[in-house]
């Protein structure tokens, strides 16, 4: 154990000296001034917390959005980030207090989910986080892919350069995210950190924007440089779109870039179907499936009770919360909703295995099987798949 002492902070030289040591623990170099020019407002809204010993030795932060739960409603988010620990001072409990701080602040103010995006899989699950979307990494090889000739066309492209696309960005989100359950909004503060990010790149960050007879429905955001074997990679940031129209388009625009070898569209949905659009499937190589983000139901009533369930038998599951024992409980969950029982139930299971299921991202019989869940009546596991089941893949989609 360490007597380190945990508070928020709010004074503009604390908050950068985390930002900062974040970055240390990411072994990037401090942000310079003008990066903090930009996001030293949007971090004084977030909420930062921070261990001291009286140094500062480690940090969490968060951010408020929205996310979109099957069934289309939106709760509250969390959209947890900036953690880390100074080298010197890990494996001594300063993550733990931080957290343990970071979930009291987010119960207190009625948050009802969080999330983040891990650095590394074995550290967040011990705080009630579970794997709740999943994405995949697709590298078409631009020489081979042919788009087949049904897929669908019409509409147009036009190219933006960064300056004039940071213009535009919040309002091709707006008309284009939030379309699938685990996608979530992008207030004001979230654009500074993503000027940032793309400032960071060196090379230019082009925008293409499809327009559909209704007007604009999609757009990609990428980069292109040298990639393995001196081969030219083009990387896909971002990729939303509301129709199969555009999803086609965008893809026939990428192929026409010059001077490109490979297309890596990194962090995609599992369902997304980009080797149907070719004549050749094997175009596209699907590289990686990745744990994109991890979700911590904070207020597991209200969490069950916002989303929808699918055609399914009534099932009982009990709840157990160590860092948020108020979650502890019996729920019903059934085509009709989700509420508290003190009837028997069907099956067992901690937070963080809950939060694997709230999006449908595994199926209850996965985490049974793996001895995440106990089940206690065998009938309710199909039960289960189907209730928390949703038709298409969640996927957050956007990075934080
Ligand atoms: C959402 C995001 O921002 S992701 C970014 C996360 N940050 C980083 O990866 C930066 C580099 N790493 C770090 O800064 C630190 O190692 C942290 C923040 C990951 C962990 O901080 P620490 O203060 O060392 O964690 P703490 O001592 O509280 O550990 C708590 C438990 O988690 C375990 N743990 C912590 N980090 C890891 C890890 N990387 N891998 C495996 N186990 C870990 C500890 O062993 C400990 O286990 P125990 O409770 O069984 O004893």
């Amino acid at each position: 154990m360490s007597d380190h002492t945990v508070r928020l902070l709010t004074a503009a030289d604390e908050l950068r000296t985390s930002w900062n040591l974040f970055r240390g623990t990411l072994h990037v170099k401090p942000g310079s001034d003008e990066e903090w020019d930009r996001i030293g407002e949007a971090l004084a809204e977030s909420r930062v917390f921070a261990a001291f010993d009286p140094e500062l030795i480690g940090t969490v932060r968060s951010a408020a959005h929205e996310v979109v739960v099957p069934g289309g409603a939106r709760l509250p988010l969390a959209a947890v980030t900036g953690v880390g620990v100074r080298a010197g001072r890990t494996r001594r409990g300063v993550l733990s207090a931080l957290q343990t701080a970071q979930l009291q602040d987010f119960a207190e103010r009625g948050t009802v989910l969080a999330s983040l995006h891990a650095t590394e899989g074995a550290i967040y699950g011990r705080y009630g986080y579970g794997v709740s979307t999943l994405s995949r990494t697709v590298v078409v090889d631009r020489r081979q892919a042919t788009l087949r000739p049904e897929a669908p066309a019409g509409g147009e492209v036009s190219v933006f350069g960064l300056e004039q696309a940071l213009l535009h960005w919040p309002d091709l989100y707006g008309a284009t995210g939030t379309r699938r359950p685990g996608m979530i909004t992008r207030p004001a503060h979230y654009w500074p950190m993503n000027e940032n990010q793309a400032r960071r790149l060196d090379g230019p960050v082009e925008t293409a924007v499809h327009r559909g007879p209704d007007g604009v429905d999609g757009y990609v955001v990428y980069h292109v440089e040298r990639g393995e074997g001196d081969r030219q990679k083009l990387t896909v940031f971002e990729f939303h779109y509301t129709d199969p129209g555009a999803f086609a388009g965008l893809w026939r625009f990428l192929l026409s870039v010059d001077l490109v070898d490979d297309i890596v569209a990194i962090a995609r949905p599992l369902d997304e179907p980009v080797e149907l659009l070719f004549t050749d499937p094997r175009a596209a190589k699907i590289t990686g499936v990745e744990d994109e983000t991890w979700l911590r139901l904070i207020d597991v009533p209200a969490g069950l009770a916002a989303r929808t369930y699918g055609p399914a038998e009534p099932v009982v599951l009990e709840v157990t919360d160590r860092l948020l024992p108020a979650n502890d409980g019996r729920y019903r969950v059934g085509p009709d909703g989700a509420e508290r029982t003190d009837t028997a139930p069907a099956l067992r299971l901690d937070v963080s295995a809950l939060a694997m299921l709230y999006f449908g991202a595994w199926p209850a019989s996965a985490l049974a099987d793996t001895g995440r869940l106990e089940v206690l009546d065998d009938t309710a596991l199909s039960h289960v798949d189907t209730l928390f089941g949703t038709r298409r893949s969640s996927w957050c989609g956007t990075f934080f």
